[in-house]
């Protein structure tokens, strides 16, 4: 039986996750004040709800809310139905300009924690129309063979796909057919549990410079035997009703890690890749491409980091964590040359591809890790002028930090999708001279806690 008992709070603060905190005072059997802890979704800051137990716990309880007491200004009604349940989106019911504010506050918050001076962050640049701005998603089957997105906080539970308000519309109705079509030809969906089934998931991706859409179909068999029937209805519908989809996959995954990853791709329809373009250069993106994945406030990012860059057809540059090229080419356009070290071979391979077709031959690509990379570059090319690195959420981390400050560009742009492990990068370049002086968060995921920033960091 669930415990119906209420408890009235007020949210103090949001957790990394998004989601309200609040503590409540009760006393225990024995008279003393004992402090409950609690996470509850869909709440503002200085809300004050009425909640229930909705999963207990030993150090923090989550709480469901009952009743909303005294709403935060900026609370919205959500616009999507699978809000709540999806794990997708957790700020649609506060206002976008509310979330831009928290955004901008959470990056001010990890510079004051790191000893910077808040105020060097500018305000976040928002998107006029915070909808339908993904170009890649990717669904899951649930062993009933239906197709969606994982429930909040339970990996193994599946919401079925009826719309997404942050997916492109064309993607989403590109994926919706894959949806039916597995559900009329009754096709198994992979049951986690006991490794058995046979669709695993759906990856979607679509370029909105070029309008070319890859639908990905990740499942444990080959598209054959049994399946050629169904496989074959699937190519001649994709074909005949969304001649924008230029790459129709079949993915081949029988491991048991639950991963978009492929042992064996069978291209049922056009090409491997799909072409994007993205601040006017064309790039190739396979399967398994990193690539921004909110195209239109990306090329905001580029022009962000090339104004703070300011890069001259004199001088020398190193990018770091460069993936495919992104930011590497209207760089290396701006420069005298340009090394890029990335970790995924594939990608360097694409960088040099990219570069090749874009008509750019300044360009230098190394696959390594960041840490050996920048000392084997560093080696072959001299002290750069200008220094940008992007690195993955969990940062460059201090060896890094520390190599680039021995290395002494007099310019260093900073790109980072976590503020977190940015102020505590940035904090390792102090003793080496270096002065932050501006920080440009830039809002590539509304909706979500996810910010993005480009800063500017200079030789003092
Ligand atoms: C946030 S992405 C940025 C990619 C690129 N700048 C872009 O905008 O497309 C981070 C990149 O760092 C790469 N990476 C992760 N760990 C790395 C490491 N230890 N050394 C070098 N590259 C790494 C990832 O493969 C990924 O391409």
């Amino acid at each position: 039986m669930t415990d119906k008992t209420t408890y009235d709070v007020k949210v103090h603060r949001l957790d990394e996750k998004g989601f309200g905190q609040a503590v409540y005072w009760q006393e225990n059997e024995q008279g003393n004040p004992r402090k409950l802890k609690f996470t509850i979704p869909e709440t503002l800051p200085e809300e004050e709800v009425k909640i229930s137990i909705d999963r207990p716990g030993k150090r923090r309880m989550r709480g469901k809310v009952e009743k909303i007491i005294n709403p935060h200004p900026e609370r919205t009604e959500p616009l999507c139905p699978h809000f709540t349940r999806c794990g997708g989106c957790v700020w649609q019911h506060w206002q976008y300009e509310g979330q831009l504010k928290q955004k901008t506050e959470h990056v001010r918050q990890a510079l004051i924690s790191n000893g910077f001076d808040p105020s060097l962050v500018l305000d976040a640049i928002g998107m006029e129309n915070p909808w339908h701005y993904r170009n890649k998603m990717e669904f899951t089957f649930a062993p009933d063979g239906s197709m969606g997105l994982h429930e909040q906080g339970n990996f193994r539970k599946i919401i079925s796909l009826e719309t997404c308000l942050i997916a492109s519309k064309g993607m989403t109705e590109a994926a919706l057919a894959v949806a039916r079509w597995a559900k009329e030809n009754k096709l198994p969906g992979y049951d986690k549990q006991n490794h058995e089934g046979l669709l695993r998931h759906l990856m979607v991706r679509e370029s909105f410079a070029t309008g070319e859409i890859m639908l990905a179909l990740f499942a444990t068999e080959p598209p054959t035997g049994k399946w050629k029937d169904a496989v074959q209805q699937l190519t001649e519908q994709i074909e005949r009703d969304f001649p924008n989809v230029k790459s129709l996959l079949w993915m081949e995954n029988t491991l048991w890690a639950d991963r978009t990853q492929a042992e064996e791709v069978h291209v049922l329809s056009g090409r491997d890749f799909i072409y994007d373009e993205l601040s006017g250069y064309r790039y190739r993106l396979w399967f398994d491409t990193f690539f921004q994945t909110n195209p239109q406030q990306a090329e905001v990012l580029v022009e962000e980091a090339l104004k703070m860059g300011e890069p001259k057809k004199s001088e020398k540059m190193i990018d770091l964590f460069c993936g495919v090229g992104t930011f590497s080419l209207p760089f290396a356009a701006r420069t005298k040359a340009l090394a890029g070290v990335e970790i995924v071979e594939t990608s360097i391979a694409s960088a040099k591809r990219n570069a090749k077709e874009n008509g750019i031959d300044n360009t230098y690509f190394l696959a390594s890790d960041a840490r050996r990379g920048i000392d084997v570059v560093l080696e072959e090319f001299g002290r750069p002028d200008l220094l940008m690195l992007d690195p993955p959420r969990s940062g460059a981390g201090g060896k890094v930090m520390r190599r680039i400050g021995r290395a002494q560009p007099s310019r260093i742009v900073y790109v980072s999708c976590n503020p977190v492990t940015f102020a505590s990068d940035i904090k390792e370049l102090v003793p080496f001279g270096y002065e932050l002086k501006k920080v440009q968060p830039v809002d590539l995921f509304p909706h979500t806690v996810h910010v993005e920033c480009v800063s500017q960091i200079v030789l003092k």
